[in-house]
């Protein structure tokens, strides 16, 4: 119930958002493979278990103690388990107190300790995978999706390895054993609780929820009001610019007036179930107190029976009102562990991942043809990208690719880094099929600067570093200057050290491109690609990337994707990319030549512009 009323209150709760799955032989294999990340912990666990059992059994033990207490106090003495002695009955039921304590204390302890190291295996295998996952699976998804696998989807399953789990033994144990000692207590009052427990709870969870159902449709229409404002503040631009306020306004209006008229309809159906749970529920205990008073009148029952009783009831009451949310969340760590085990099955791409340095087995000198290479997206097989695409690049040259926007250039680099792999056709690195070489040895030895610069969350040494993680800090002042890089760096106060990325420090687009140049130079590789930025950089800043690219592309193959054709006037080979095939080919003194060619004409339009 809390839960519901968090939702209808305007609380934002992630974890129950998720939605829950049907419990079958499949899910709960899912779970199953899941639940085998405890099997390290196995000692542990069954100590645990062991101790669990030891706790809801002593739990058990306190009506039928405290019920005997009062019978002693009135001399009403009965054969049976308990000793005749008030004082007796009352250490007993201290030791157990303290056997309980003690046990509790490592039950929950061992519990929490187990499930968060099986998580924390479970979140690193996770995590490892879709790392791994070949290209293609994060173009169908989005990364807020994959980021609540990670972390939404997985604390469901935390939730249910901590507690649920141990919570729904202990309740069972507390619901079987206490409808057992209630029997033996008094057969007629069992009975008749017997009789109405199971028509009046079902009706409770059935309302209960019922109500949930309203709570989540006034979050759902909460979340669409906030999309309102989130749309609005993003845009504010175009709803000042179009005088549009009161529009919005209203809209946001319309929208929060409908979370209240839910939130209110759910309140109401919220008083009637409270009204309903104070009339029957307490009515059923009123009214086996009353019956068994009148049983304590006639002398058939004992008021410490009568007491013993009562709290059995509350007791198995308690459990079984307890278990539909045990049984719920059970229910959404099967589609959470749906969902993970999804990626854990997923095929990732064949890398091996060594810590520290990756060591190249088959050295490629640099020479890279395309052998009439046909390709299309997987998620889009009706759009052939690239439709034959042959051409050689001997090592050490530069060969530009340039063409309209949307004419596969970006594609062709994605196949070199082998992101994708033709549908016919082949690349040959040194003449040797692409699929001869170990994927790791590929791309170890093909680099790419590219058009937008994402640096990590870190220092500049980090972000140089991730080109060779073993790099010495020689090296890595080395290739900053190298890549035009180390006055910028060394101009603040932090120098190599200064954090960069989200929360640090903000580089210029050319600056952050400098930086990327500076790790490629660290990761000295055989072929590199260099996609051009579109946005051009001031020139100063231009002349200083050049250079920096310069002395990049020195003494190995650079395949550039080049989107100014100021920058490639030098190189070895141009090819002219249009709808996915080559249209053109030479230097640039060939295709000028062409009067009918793309290349011609473009040169054309942008020496215009410039
Ligand atoms: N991940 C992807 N999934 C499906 N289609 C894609 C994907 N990436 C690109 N495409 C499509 O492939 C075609 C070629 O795109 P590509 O990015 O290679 O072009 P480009 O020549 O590099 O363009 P630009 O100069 O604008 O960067 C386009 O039609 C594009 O919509």
């Amino acid at each position: 119930m809390a839960r519901g009323r968090g939702q209808l209150n305007s609380g934002n709760t992630q974890a129950a958002d998720l939605p829950k799955a049907k419990l079958n032989k499949q899910s709960l294999q899912n779970l199953g493979k899941l639940l085998s990340y405890v099997k390290p912990y196995r000692f542990k666990f069954a100590g645990a278990m062991l101790f669990l059992l030891l706790s809801s059994i002593t739990g058990l033990a306190f009506p039928k103690l405290l019920g005997g207490l009062i019978d002693a106090a009135k001399g009403d003495i009965k054969q049976g388990v308990l000793p005749p002695n008030l004082n007796t009955i009352g250490l007993i039921a201290f030791v157990i107190l303290f056997i309980q304590a003690f046990v509790s204390f490592f039950r929950v302890t061992w519990f929490v300790q187990i499930a968060e190291n099986a998580l924390a295996d479970i979140r690193r295998d996770t995590y490892f995978k879709l790392i791994t996952l070949p290209m293609n699976f994060f173009s169908n998804r989005r990364v807020g999706e994959l980021n609540s696998r990670i972390s939404a989807d997985l604390s469901q399953i935390q939730d249910v390895l901590t507690t649920t789990f141990a919570e729904i033994i202990r309740q069972v144990i507390l619901m079987v054993g206490g409808i057992a000692m209630m029997a033996i207590v008094s057969g007629r009052l069992a009975l008749i609780l017997l009789i109405i427990l199971p028509i009046i709870i079902p009706c409770a969870i059935f309302f209960g929820r019922f109500i949930r159902t309203l709570s989540r449709q006034a979050q759902d229409q909460l979340a669409e009001s906030n999309t309102i404002v989130e749309e609005t503040l993003q845009g504010i631009a175009s709803v000042k610019a179009f005088v549009n306020e009161a529009f919005e306004a209203g809209r946001y209006d319309k929208s929060v007036r409908q979370v209240a008229k839910l939130a209110v309809k759910g309140a109401k159906f919220r008083g009637l179930f409270a009204s309903f749970i104070v009339f029957c529920l307490f009515g059923v205990i009123v009214g086996v107190i009353w019956y068994g008073a009148l049983l304590v009148q006639s002398g058939s029952l004992k008021v410490g029976e009568l007491t013993q009783f009562v709290l059995y009831a509350i007791l198995v009451s308690a459990s079984l009102g307890s278990l539909p949310e045990q049984y719920a969340n059970i229910q959404k760590a099967v589609g959470s562990s749906e969902r993970v085990v999804e990626i854990l099955n997923d095929q990732g791409e064949p890398i091996d991942i060594h810590e520290t340095d990756n060591i190249v087995t088959e050295k490629i000198e640099g020479n890279l043809s395309f052998n009439n290479v046909r390709f299309y997206y997987p998620s889009r097989p009706e759009i052939e990208v690239l439709k034959g695409i042959s051409f050689n690049a001997v090592a050490g040259q530069k060969v530009a690719i340039v063409g309209p926007s949307g004419s596969g250039k970006s594609t062709m680099a994605a196949l070199i880094l082998q992101f994708y792999h033709p549908q016919s056709g082949e690349l040959l690195f040194d003449g040797k099929a692409a699929s001869e070489y170990s994927l790791t040895d590929i791309r170890n030895q093909v680099a790419i600067v590219p058009q937008d610069v994402m640096l990590f969350g870190g220092t500049i040494r980090e972000n140089i570093a991730y080109g060779k993680l073993s790099a010495t800090e020689e090296e890595i002042i080395q290739a900053g200057k190298r890549a035009n890089a180390h006055d910028f760096i060394t101009g603040f106060p932090d120098g190599y050290e200064t954090i960069v990325g989200e929360r640090g420090v903000k580089l210029s687009g050319g600056q952050r491109q400098r930086i990327a140049i500076a790790r490629a130079l660290l990761k000295n590789p055989s072929i590199l690609i260099l996609d051009e930025a579109t946005s051009s950089l001031d020139s100063e800043s231009e002349r200083l990337v050049q250079e920096a690219l310069e002395e990049l592309m020195k003494n190995r193959t650079s395949i550039i994707i080049a989107h100014r054709l100021s920058t490639i006037r030098e190189a070895d080979q141009i090819i002219v990319l249009e709808k996915g095939l080559i249209i053109e080919s030479g230097n640039h003194e060939e295709l000028l030549k062409n009067e009918q060619g793309l290349y011609r004409y473009l040169s054309g339009l942008q020496f215009e512009v410039s």
